[in-house]
Formats: structure tokens, sequence, C-alpha cells
């Protein structure tokens, strides 16, 4: 990594020499004040509950000298020298560029409510597989795809996202798939993100609590298609909203959707057909049709792998070698993720357990409706709702919970700051006092009761906490993974 001279620092500001530093330099970029020190240039940008300009006191005390802010807020201050330029991220990322490199050449960026993480991991396997080396941004993971290492948000903050780029353009990724949510989106954490792909999956009721009403986070969703550098747009066609989002694609982009059986869509099936560890279908391409056999359960990955076949597209050049590789994808961790009971002694009457992230409403439907597909059995759901998140999507869950599975177990998510109890009543009290489900505040009881009440043809769905590996009360991070209980409860079968 390069150092950054002041001189520098003050060519990608635009700004002519305001101080005496000429001979200084610094070996990082900071976007947070308590990361700084005498070598560090602190970046000032705008928050939710505080801004970065609110801590230029902080930033001096730790020794920092320097401070990129925006122009427009006038600031001065006794100890460091500030450069004031019209947009601090900007300068940012010109400095980092040449600090650190660029960033891959190729960058998709996935939206939408269900379905980001499945789509990301799909797309940076497949990309693999027609021979690019592909890293990943988001909930599974950050960094090139063998060494992933643990993602802290879904979306990065915004130095995070570009030092993240960089550093992987350095170990040799030339494909990168990231998630973009729709805080992210809101906040600008991908600002300058030069991504040419933009993938809309669908949008259903969650996070009513930060944006308040469905239109707000829509707009927030379509900010992803209006980039300046998106080429181009991949937009599901069975969900109404794709128009919407497509509105705001500039002329010179291209729009490709894809469909689970829209005939208008440039990808779409047919003859879908379920079977216990797959789909298989007659895939309708621009080029033709090919039958293929997906290793995934569930009709929205099926839309979900078309996402990441239409997306890779028009830059893969062995189109042949691009629809094998739907055939060999890898079921993302924690999505329709059956447990294996192969440690466990044989011959029992043991009922399949999957475990699955449904944690919206829409999410628990299409699960629920993708077991029915896939078996002949009930199918018995446990799932709660998660604490401090979109209160009002609570009964919506029980109710459609209700509605597509023969038994419920009304649980808990992760709680977090709030009462396990209230959560579940939340839940209960839109739901109508006639309804039949049962209730158990603790998760682990709850997996191996539902497992030891069904029957061989049973199907368990335990949804919401999908790949996490904890359970957070009061923010401690418990040790619990739905897997590990579920073979607690398929041990006693
Ligand atoms: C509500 C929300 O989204 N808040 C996000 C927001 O926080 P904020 O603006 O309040 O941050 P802040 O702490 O006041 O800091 C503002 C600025 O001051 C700087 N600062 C702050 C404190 C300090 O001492 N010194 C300092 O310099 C910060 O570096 C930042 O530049 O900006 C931060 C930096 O980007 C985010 O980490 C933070 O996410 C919080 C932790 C969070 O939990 N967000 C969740 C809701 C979220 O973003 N979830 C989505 C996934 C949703 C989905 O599943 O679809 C995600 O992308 O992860
Ligand atoms: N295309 C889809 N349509 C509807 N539901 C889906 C789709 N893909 C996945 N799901 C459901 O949503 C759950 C979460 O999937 P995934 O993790 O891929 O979504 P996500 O958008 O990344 O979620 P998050 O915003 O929490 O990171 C899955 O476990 C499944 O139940
Ligand atoms: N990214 C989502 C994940 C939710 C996972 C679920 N297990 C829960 O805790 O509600 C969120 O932060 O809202
Ligand atoms: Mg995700």
């Amino acid at each position: 990594m390069e150092n950054l001279t002041h001189a520098q620092l003050l060519s990608f500001s635009a700004v002519k020499q305001v101080g005496s530093r000429t001979d200084c330099f610094y070996t990082h970029l900071e976007t947070d004040s308590r990361k700084i020190d005498a070598s560090g240039v602190f970046f000032a940008l705008p928050g939710v509950t505080s801004h970065g300009w609110d801590y230029l006191d902080k930033v001096a005390s730790l020794g920092g000298r320097v401070a990129v802010v925006p122009r427009h807020l006038n600031l001065s201050h006794p100890v460091l020298e500030l450069i004031h330029v019209e947009e601090p991220a900007s300068v940012l990322i010109k400095c980092l560029y040449y600090m650190v490199g660029l960033p891959p050449k190729h960058l998709v960026a996935v939206t939408g409510t269900n379905g980001k993480s499945s789509i990301c991991f799909y797309l940076t396997q497949m990309a693999q597989a027609t021979g690019f080396v592909s890293g990943l941004i988001g909930t599974f993971g950050v960094g090139p795809l063998d060494q992933l290492q643990e993602a802290k948000q879904t979306t990065p903050d915004l130095l995070s996202m570009h030092q993240l780029l960089s550093k992987m353009a350095g170990q040799g990724v030339d494909f990168v798939a990231f998630e973009a949510s729709s805080h992210a989106l809101d906040q600008g954490r991908l600002y300058g993100v030069p991504f040419q792909t933009a993938v809309f999956s669908n949008l259903s009721r969650d996070h009513l609590d930060y944006h308040g009403t469905m239109e707000a986070y829509a707009l927030a969703k379509r900010r992803l298609f209006s980039f300046p550098t998106v080429e181009q747009a991949v937009l599901c066609l069975d969900d109404p909203q794709a128009f919407f989002m497509a509105e705001v694609v500039r002329d010179k982009a291209n729009t490709l959707y894809y469909s689970e059986s829209n005939e208008k869509a440039d990808f779409y099936v047919t003859d879908l057909q379920f079977h216990s560890a797959g789909c298989e279908f007659t895939l309708c391409h621009p080029q033709g049709k090919t039958s293929v056999i997906l290793p995934l359960l569930g009709r929205f990955n099926v839309q979900n792998a078309l996402a990441a076949l239409a997306s890779l597209w028009s830059f893969s050049t062995n189109k042949a070698l691009l629809i094998s590789a739907l055939k060999e994808l890898k079921g993302a961790p924690g999505r329709m993720e059956k447990v294996s009971a192969e440690s466990l002694s044989s011959a029992s009457n043991r009922p399949t357990v999957v475990v699955d992230y449904a944690h919206t409403p829409d999410a628990l439907k299409v699960a629920l409706e993708a077991l029915k597909e896939h078996s002949s059995g009930r199918v018995i759901c446990v799932f709660g709702c998660g604490g401090d998140r979109d209160r009002g999507k609570r009964p919506i869950m029980l109710s459609t919970a209700l509605q597509y599975a023969d038994d419920v177990w009304l649980t808990s998510d992760n709680p977090r700051t709030e009462d396990p109890e209230r959560i579940i009543r939340d839940a209960v009290e839109g739901v109508s006092e006639h309804a039949f489900f049962q209730v158990e505040v603790d998760r682990r009881v709850a997996i191996v009761r539902a497992i030891t009440s069904a029957s061989d043809q049973d199907i368990v769905l335990i949804a919401g906490k999908g790949h996490e590996t904890y359970q957070d009360i009061q923010g401690v991070k418990h040790h619990f993974d739905d897997k590990e209980e579920a073979l607690r409860g398929l041990a006693l079968c």
C-alpha cells in the first residue's frame, strides 16, 4: 500500500496549498474518529444518528492533524487543518484508489427484500465456474470466495466497502457480487462504487421501522438503478415492482427480465418439476432452450438462479459453460438446507428437517409453499420474530405460518433488547383467538418438541436464523445453531 503525501491529498481535494504540511504523509484513511492517529486522514461523512464532523475534537485529541469536511458547513477548528471540499466521500475514494488500487473490473449489485445473499452466492459460484476469480460482499462473508471473512453487516460502511473492493482486486479478484441493503442505499454507503450490473429480486414488507412506509422502502431500493455506472439492469418480472425499478434505468443501459414462468421474460422456465433434492426444468434463454437439473430446493431458488444467470449472460463468452454451472450450484448456507442425520444411528422414524432464513412474511410464505411442493407429508413450522425490528410484520408472519403450515410452533428469534414474551404477544395479538398453534419461548425446546412431534413423512421447517450461529439476547450473542438443535431433536426420534 502506498503512502499519501499532503500535497497529493490537496491535489485530490482540488484545493490549493492551505497549510505548511508539504512534507507530511499519511498511511491510512479513516471515517471513524476513534481510529485516528497522527498518520491518518479523517474524512467527515454524514450519518443517521450523528455525523463525522461532530467528532473533530476527538480526531484532534487522538493526534489527528487533518480532516476533509463538506464545504457547505463552513467549519473551522483550532487544531486541525480542515480541507473544505464539495464531497468528502469522492476525495476519499480517489485517495484510496491511489493508495490501495482500483476495484475489480466486474461488479454486480443485488437488491430486494429476499434473495440478495442467495443470488450473490450463486453469482460468485457461476462466475468462478466460467473463469473469473470471484469475491463476495454480503451476509455470508466478505472477500475472495475461497477466503471469506465474517461480515459485520449486509452492506458495509462506505470506506469498508471501497477498501474491500480495492483489496480484492489486489488479490487477483476480477468479479465481485455484493448485496445492496435498503439501509445502505438510503445512507449512501455505496457512493462511488462503480458497479455495471444492478439486480432486483423482489419487494415485500420488511424494515418499516426504518423506512416508515413501503413507498420510502421501494424508493430506497430504486436508487440502485439510477447509479451513473449501471450498464445492465436485471429484474424479476414476477414482482410488479420491477417496472417501478426499471423507470430510472437510463436509456443507454440494457434491461433484462427473468421469471419463473412468464414467457415475456428474457430468461424463464417451463416444465418445472420438484424432486426431493432439487428442481428440474427447461430453461428458455436468448439462444434457445436447455434442460436443467438444479440441485436447490424451492421455486424461489429457480428465480434466484435465473437472476445470477441473466446477470452473467452478456459478459460470458461460453454460454453452454455458464448454463452447465447451474447444475453444480451449492445451496446457500442456512437457505432451505436439509439437516443431515447421517451422524446419527440409522433405522429411526425421523422427519426431514430444513433450516431456512425466512424472516419476513413473504419469505415464510414462499419457503412453506416450496416445501409443500417438494413433499407429500405435513409441513411443520418453527419460527420467531426478531427483536428491535419492524413490529408490524410479527402478526403477519404468524398468520402466514398458520395459513401455509400444517402445524406452527411460535418461539423466539433474536430478541435483541426486547422482551421475548412481548415479541410473541405482538405476533399473537393480530390473529384469531380460534387459531391453533403452540407457543414455546425457548427456541431450543421449541425445535426439539416440533421435531419429536413429527412423523417420518413430515417436514419440519426451522425458519428465521438460517446460517446464524448465535442468538442475540440483550446485546449478548450466545452460541446458537438451528442445525445443532435440530440434530438434538432428531437424535430423540
Ligand atoms: C440505523 C443504521 O443503519 N445505522 C447505520 C449508520 O449509523 P449512524 O449514521 O448512526 O452512525 P454513527 O455511529 O452516528 O456515525 C456517523 C458517522 O460518524 C462517524 N463517527 C461515529 C462515532 C464516533 O465516535 N466517531 C465517528 O467518527 C462514523 O464513522 C460515521 O461516519 O451508519 C453506520 C456506518 O455506515 C452503520 O454501521 C449503521 O448501521 C447500524 C449499526 C445497523 O445496525 N444497521 C442495520 C439496521 C443495517 O444497516 N442493516 C442492513 C441489513 C438490512 C437487511 O437485512 O436488509 C445492513 O446493510 O447491514
Ligand atoms: N427470490 C426469493 N423470493 C422470495 N423469498 C426468497 C427468495 N430468495 C430467498 N427467499 C427467502 O428469503 C430468505 C432469505 O434469503 P437471502 O438470505 O438470500 O435474502 P437476503 O435478501 O439476503 O436477506 P437479508 O436482507 O436478511 O440479508 C431465504 O431463506 C428464503 O426463505
Ligand atoms: N438482516 C436482517 C436479518 C434478520 C435475521 C433474523 N434472524 C432476525 O434476527 O430478525 C435484519 O437485521 O433485520
Ligand atoms: Mg443477505
